[in-house]
């Protein structure tokens, strides 16, 4: 719901077509979505670097680190996610309006609010990746301790033990990280953007 009124919005001279042509690459969001330790901040790390030698402008939004800053009056009830990702939506089309492939990395488990980020960014501009990965396999990596933590009543409505995750129903892209190799996981997506010409300016 929004409070501001009489508000008008300003165009600025410079358009996103302009943005696309100097940088030679298009714009989107990059929107990694899956259970706590499925490997969503490790692929999007390695898939910025390999984006990053190609001369692609990017940028990386994570969870843990948002929460630090924008986000840090957030908590993990179910109303506080969705606003978490409503603003990290909003931060990511101005990343886009700004030229730049952004990859997010946020548990994200409700379908609606990544549905309402897809609705505010442009067609293609979105990029759902669904990164798979079982929960037991989820659960050994642990690589914080937040399992152990929630599995011992430390943390309560973790993802995955006693808050739902809710699976992609139509993502561009999935990965299996307990199948595949981060190296292979990065592949596919980095083969995904070249074949829809993300990569450079047609
Ligand atoms: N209750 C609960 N449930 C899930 N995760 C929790 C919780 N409490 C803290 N953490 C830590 O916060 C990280 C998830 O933050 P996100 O902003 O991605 O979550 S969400 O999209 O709003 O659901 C998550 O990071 P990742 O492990 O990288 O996913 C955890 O480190
Ligand atoms: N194929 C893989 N892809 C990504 N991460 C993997 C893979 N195999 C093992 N891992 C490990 O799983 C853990 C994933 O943690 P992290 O990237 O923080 O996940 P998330 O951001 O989803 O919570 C890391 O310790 C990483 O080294």
């Amino acid at each position: 719901m929004s409070k501001s009124t009489n508000i008008i919005w300003h165009e600025s001279n410079i358009t996103k077509a302009d943005r696309y042509k100097q940088n030679n690459h298009k714009s989107a969001v990059l929107w990694f979505t899956g259970l706590s330790g499925s490997g969503k901040s490790t692929l999007s790390v390695a898939l910025e670097n390999e984006l990053f030698q190609l001369g692609i402008h990017t940028y990386r939004l994570d969870g843990d680190n948002v929460r630090h800053g924008l986000n840090k009056n957030l908590g993990f009830s179910p109303e506080d996610r969705s606003e978490n990702i409503r603003r990290i939506g909003e931060v990511g089309k101005l990343m886009s309006d700004a030229g730049l492939l952004t990859l997010t990395a946020f548990i994200s488990p409700y379908q609606e609010d990544r549905d309402q980020v897809r609705s505010i960014l442009e067609k293609d501009e979105f990029i759902e990746i669904y990164v798979k990965c079982n929960l037991e396999a989820c659960e050994s990596r642990d690589p914080k301790g937040l399992y152990k933590k929630a599995r011992a009543g430390e943390i309560k409505g973790f993802t995955g033990i006693d808050a739902p995750y809710e699976e992609p129903t139509n993502p561009e892209i999935i990965v299996e990280t307990d199948n595949q190799s981060l190296e292979e996981s990065v592949q596919v997506i980095i083969n995904y953007l070249k074949e829809k010409n993300y990569l450079v300016n047609d």
